[in-house]
């Protein structure tokens, strides 16, 4: 049975595991074989490593990236390791409608798990999509909202399907905007259109609660500090204002730094492991479901109320809807 959860108000779920689980360790003795799962930016990063686990425990994975080629080196070295399933690279920008209403009409049969895990950070100067749609949250969120919706007979069609949404510690920065999400009224600032678009990231997951009499459960998750090439748009001082650079502009990693394979677990927690099993509409990090931020912590954690609102999660699906339904793009299968 799935159920929903406001608001943080209930018995908050715990794993055996730890901030520094490697993804390969949570699933370790997990049988993948047969789960047919989506990651997407799989071919860099902590995506890649959650391909990385998944692969090695069975499971069937298409990497969904914007340039297939860039998984090549990732798809020939999982076709070397034992036991692992098949994995294939096939086209996806979430950033333009048509490349992700082709990639749903191509999709065949049930899908297991959508790891919604590309994404794109503090843009320094505000850029729109095809549809004057601002890029981080259209990559970050209504992208992945479309490819969800029109992935979503696949997901009902598998029977207790997972949806897994990367967010991040930033969403505790902004709650979603619903006055101007695009930011036309007010300056654009690259944190705080991250910080939103993470925040949707959290209500997407909420929202998404109306599909689990489909069998199909979402949670959101924040997969720690990790040195990917997220981090491009950021400029030298920042990264030194982060502790994530020395003097000489060398990258460095403080202590609460992650390694791609630890950052990648919680991801592989929801999309994988039958401990979280029929859990859906919460939000995890460092692999346990996150307590409500209190805002004074030294290093912030937790999640933001405001992210885990139900009528917030409602009213991010009716916005996205509205956007995608303006837009006229869909797969027409
Ligand atoms: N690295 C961190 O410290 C950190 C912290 C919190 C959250 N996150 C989140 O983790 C996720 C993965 O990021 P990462 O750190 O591995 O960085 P990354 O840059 O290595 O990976 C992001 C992936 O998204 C892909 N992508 C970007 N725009 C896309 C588009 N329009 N269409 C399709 N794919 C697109 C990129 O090509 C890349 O493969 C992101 O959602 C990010 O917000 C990362």
């Amino acid at each position: 049975m799935t159920t929903t959860i406001p608001t943080g108000d209930h018995r908050r779920l715990t794993t055996p595991f730890h901030a520094r689980t490697t993804a390969a360790e949570i699933v370790d003795g997990v049988d993948l074989s047969g789960r047919r799962i989506v990651v997407t930016g799989g071919a860099s990063g902590i995506g890649a490593e959650t391909v990385r686990a998944l692969a090695a425990a069975g499971a069937e994975v298409t990497i969904a990236t914007r340039d297939p080629a860039l998984a090549e080196p990732l798809l020939r070295e999982l076709a070397a390791v034992p036991g692992a399933g098949a994995v294939r690279a096939a086209a996806l920008d979430l950033a333009d409608l048509s490349s992700v209403a082709a990639f749903a009409r191509e999709w065949r049969g049930p899908l297991d798990v959508l790891v919604a895990n590309a994404g794109i950070m503090a843009l320094p100067t505000r850029r729109i999509t095809l549809e004057g749609w601002e890029l981080q949250l259209a990559t970050n969120h209504l992208g992945h909202f479309a490819l969800a919706t029109w992935l979503h007979g696949s997901l009902r069609e598998a029977g207790s399907a997972r949806l897994v949404v990367v967010s991040s510690g930033a969403h505790l920065l902004s709650p979603f905007d619903f006055d101007d999400p695009q930011f036309e009224r007010r300056p654009y600032d690259p944190w705080t259109a991250y910080a939103q678009s993470k925040t949707a990231d959290v209500l997407f997951a909420v929202g998404a609660g109306r599909w689990a009499s489909d069998g199909i459960t979402a949670n959101a998750l924040a997969p720690g500090w990790i040195h990917t090439r997220l981090s491009r748009h950021l400029d030298e001082e920042t990264m030194r204002a982060l502790g994530a650079m020395d003097d000489d502009g060398n990258l460095v990693e403080p202590p609460h730094y992650k390694s791609p394979a630890q950052g990648a677990a919680t991801s592989v927690l929801l999309a994988a492991s039958p401990l979280v099993a029929g859990v859906t509409g919460r939000y995890f990090e460092d692999n346990q479901e996150a307590a409500i931020a209190r805002g004074d912590e030294e290093m912030p954690s937790g999640v933001a109320a405001y992210a885990l609102d139900p009528e917030a999660g409602d009213r991010l699906w009716e916005y996205a809807t509205a956007a995608l339904h303006d837009s006229g793009a869909g797969p027409a299968r």
